[in-house]
């Protein structure tokens, strides 16, 4: 019986950056995220015999055969586990504001991972769906669970899985800076290849990432936002550097992201606990108390537009939506 399931996106402030197996997306490194509430996707697979190919309707448009491709990974997979061939309908709604540019993939792809898993009668574990998912995109395996979430990266297929490490029911919250000119952007995907195999400094950013998980570990069990923040900041900034030494270069700044950088360490000198991370896009994660949160937002209104501002709170885990 198909059932529509929702799966949250998650933001990671120790990043993966990089992967040690491409076919099985197992990662160079470890991870660790934070479940938001404010994203996310609603996802419904139906198998059908009568189908001849698999078919993604996304927010009502059907999409083309690339759009399908970290699909279909994931309905092959799960063809294979429930042991039949029919080919499926999936219909995913993205709960993402439109003007974000937010990519989405993580949310998606947990939330297809358990509507199809569901849809052909498996009943998988969050461990078997966390491997599922990071099948369909790396950071997907994370939005299994809700709150602050590690991913153990593993050796294979069976042992690089996600775990929930704390439920971020204290004083954290997290500010989108979606910026204007959001230029055509390398994918992460692209971008993580690219930089693994030409930066320098790559070798660089993966020797400091042990002791950036078990920092920022100790610093959420004392619930200190100032600590969190710092190594999510110190952390976000490392992995972009690593970009610059790639052949060609790239970055994901845009002139807006420097200007959202530049007004988050100024509110810090002014007293704010605020700090900032940002992905494979110039948007601006700005992480910070949810007590602050108004203030900060009106406080970056000088800055820009509030429509530019969305505010977001920790998050759950993949939920079974009932109909
Ligand atoms: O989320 C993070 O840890 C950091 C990033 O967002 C930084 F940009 C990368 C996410 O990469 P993803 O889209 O999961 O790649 P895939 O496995 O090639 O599909």
């Amino acid at each position: 019986m198909s059932k529509w399931v929702r799966a949250h996106t998650n933001i990671a402030l120790i990043k993966y950056w990089g992967k040690e197996n491409e076919e099985f997306i197992i990662p160079k490194n470890n991870s660790l995220s934070l479940t938001l509430d404010a994203f996310y996707t609603d996802s419904k697979v139906t198998f059908d015999s009568s189908l001849k190919e698999d078919q993604l309707i996304l927010d009502g448009e059907k999409q083309d055969s690339i759009a399908l491709k970290k699909v279909s990974t994931i309905l092959d997979i799960v063809r294979d586990k429930a042991d039949f061939t029919d080919f499926a309908l999936v219909e995913s709604i993205n709960y993402v504001p439109t003007a974000a540019g937010l990519a989405s993939s993580a949310s998606g792809l947990a939330a297809l991972a358990g509507a199809a898993s569901a849809a052909a009668g498996l009943n998988l574990s969050s461990k078997e769906l966390s491997r599922l998912a990071r099948r369909g995109s790396g950071s997907a395996s994370r939005s299994i669970y809700g709150g602050f979430v590690e991913w153990e990266k593993g050796t294979n297929d069976e042992t690089s899985f996600a775990h929930p490490i704390d439920n971020a029911d204290w004083d954290i919250g997290m500010l989108f800076i979606i910026v204007k000119q959001a230029k055509k952007d390398v994918s992460s995907r692209d971008g993580m290849q690219r930089t693994v195999a030409t930066s320098p400094f790559y070798d660089g950013w993966l020797a400091t990432l042990d002791q950036d998980l078990t920092d920022i570990k100790i610093s959420i069990a004392e619930q200190s936002i100032n600590k969190v923040g710092a190594i999510a900041e110190r952390n976000a900034l490392k992995m972009h550097a690593t970009t610059l030494g790639a052949q060609p270069p790239f970055t994901y700044w845009t002139a807006d992201s420097m200007l959202a950088m530049e007004a988050v360490r100024t509110l810090r000198k002014e007293g704010y606990s605020v700090y900032f991370t940002m992905d494979a896009g110039p948007n601006v994660k700005v992480i910070c108390k949810q007590s602050e949160m108004s203030k900060i937002k009106k406080a970056l209104m000088s800055y820009f537009d509030e429509e530019q501002i969305i505010s977001a709170k920790p998050g759950p885990g993949i939920q079974v939506l009932e109909n």
